[in-house]
């Protein structure tokens, strides 16, 4: 049977089509935060890893001018302030300016700031370096360290520069001058240019006290400019020697991954940092790439899906009506296999029902042994009725007997049939001569009641003569119908010609016709 409270078809296949677009969504939607999740973290790594080459190529480029500086200091001490030994040291500097790239120039000061020597083609008496912060730094303190100094217009050549130095001491330890290395700005742009950093990306190297010593890009006013302030620098830089931040710049406004680290050998540090737009625009493309790819299969799966729960749901009612169909053409075959077990006429079993039942009780006592019982019933002067009041009438009639005798028989099991034409018959299972007898009787008196009227015959009313037998079968026999209709039909030819509307017993028997009793006689 149909279970309406179950879930339909379609309702599992609407829930499925469902099902799996949300499964579709989540693992989309599930796996593009991994991939941002990722680009970032990887963007981070990668941000980190420049500032530390960065940081050890800036402590490298200053490591060797430092060493320079040195062996300045060393031969300023062994040559002196002698016309040749400045040949000699303006000769070397030359050298060691023609041999390290990011060097643009040495000088030598003395303790006034007055220019001693240096590594240009001709030196320049007028200018005077006493104002210059190395120079008060370094004849302030007695540091056996160089001195990195914030970016300055070079007074000989106008650039941007950086500076390295160093303090000359005296014999007597007093403040003898500065030896100073310049690096030409242009230096690290050059070797910043080299790495991809997106249009909104930045590097910086600044020193610990917040300046901009170089920044790529290099805007008008980057250099020299003080940083202290700035959420980045004093809430990260300033804290710690290393780390990577997500900052949105309070200058342009664009949001960037920052990795900082100090330099090992000096009291800078390095910024690299990348648009946080630029690092994930890749991301974003594959995002609106899956975006429209899963639309379109959400799409496909959405019209394809209703197509199918349609489909189902057409099958359901398919089903529905199949089975609706069915159990219309049960019932149908029931009534007309109920009505092709009943006479039209009279509403009693017809002919075929009686021939079939008798065979199957037959069978039935032949295998097992048992009784039953068989009345034929034949409408006495039928003929004459009809003459006298018309076909119709007489098929009337018959209807009213047919119910009589169907009144007479009230046990479950009986069969009354219409044997043909206005002859029934009763088939009486499990019912011995007595009870058969009874019933014929009854049936007699049941038609008596009715009152038929029937004014061309004996009585006035219309009567039947009945013949009964009754058989008592071993079980082993082979009794056919026919003997034992034979036998009943005898009993009603006798019936007929003993002047009707009576019963009358013939006994049963297959091989010899037995002695025939009248009703009346038996009852007696
Ligand atoms: N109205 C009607 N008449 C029927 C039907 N079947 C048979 N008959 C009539 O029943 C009559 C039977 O007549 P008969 O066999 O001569 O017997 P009877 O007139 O009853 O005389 P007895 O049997 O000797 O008493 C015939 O005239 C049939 O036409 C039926 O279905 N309807």
């Amino acid at each position: 049977m149909f279970n309406r409270s179950r879930i339909s078809a379609s309702g599992v296949a609407r829930i499925f089509v469902v099902s799996v677009c949300l499964v579709i969504v989540v693992l989309e939607f599930w796996s593009g935060l991994r991939e941002h999740d990722v680009e970032l973290t990887e963007s981070t790594r990668a941000t980190s890893n420049v500032a530390m080459a960065l940081a050890q190529h800036a402590d490298q480029t200053f490591n060797e001018v430092d060493i320079v500086l040195l062996g300045l200091l060393e031969r300023l001490e062994k040559d002196g302030n002698s016309k040749s030994g400045l040949a000699r040291t303006h000769d070397l500097m030359v050298s060691r300016v023609g041999g390290l790239p990011q060097l643009a120039g040495l000088f030598v000061y003395d303790d006034q700031g007055n220019w001693v020597v240096n590594s240009q083609p001709t030196l320049e008496k007028r200018f005077n370096n006493s104002d210059r912060d190395y120079f008060i730094y370094h004849r302030l303190h007695r540091v056996e360290k160089p001195f990195i100094g914030k970016p300055i217009k070079s007074k000989s050549t106008g650039q941007w520069i950086l500076t390295i130095s160093r303090r000359i001491n005296k014999i007597d330890g007093s403040f003898g001058g500065v030896v100073l290395g310049t690096i030409d700005l242009s230096f690290f742009q050059r070797f910043y240019a080299q790495f991809d950093i997106g249009k909104n990306g930045a590097i910086m190297l600044g020193s610990l006290d917040g300046t901009v010593l170089h920044r790529r890009p290099l805007l008008p006013d980057s250099v020299g400019k003080n940083l202290e302030n700035s959420p980045l620098f004093q809430e990260h830089v300033r804290r710690s020697g290393s780390g990577s931040v997500e900052i949105r710049s309070t200058q342009d406004g664009v949001v960037r991954i920052n990795s900082f680290r100090y330099l090992a050998d000096h009291p800078l540090f390095i910024i690299v940092a990348m648009s946080k737009d630029e690092v994930l625009a890749e991301w974003m493309f594959h995002v609106w790439v899956r975006v429209i790819g899963v639309a379109a299969v959400l799409i496909i799966l959405y019209y394809g899906g209703t197509k199918m729960v349609a489909q189902v749901k057409r099958r359901e009612v398919a089903e529905l009506d199949a089975i609706k169909s069915k159990r219309k053409l049960e019932s149908l075959y029931k009534t007309l296999e109920a009505q092709s077990q009943k006479d039209g006429l009279t509403a009693v079993f017809n002919r075929r029902y009686f021939d079939d039942s008798l065979s199957s009780q037959l069978a039935l006592l032949n295998r097992s042994g048992g009784i039953l019982s068989l009345i034929m019933v034949d409408v006495d002067h039928f003929k004459r009725f009809n003459d006298t009041y018309g076909h119709a009438a007489g098929d009337v009639c018959l209807q009213r007997v047919a119910a009589a005798i169907q009144t007479a028989v009230q046990r479950e099991g009986d069969v009354v049939a219409r044997y043909g034409g206005e002859e029934f018959a009763v088939i009486l299972p499990e019912c011995d001569k007595a009870g058969a007898l009874i019933v014929a009787r009854s049936l007699i008196n049941s038609l008596h009641e009715e009152k038929i009227e029937h004014a061309s015959s004996g009585t006035g009313f219309i009567t039947v003569s009945v013949g009964v037998t009754s058989i008592a079968v071993e079980p082993g026999h082979a009794i056919t119908p026919r003997k034992m209709i034979e036998a009943a039909d005898e009993g009603l030819y006798l019936a007929k010609d003993q002047g009707r509307d009576q019963v009358i017993f013939r006994e049963f028997s297959p091989q010899a016709r037995n002695r025939i009793l009248c009703f009346d006689e038996e009852a007696a």
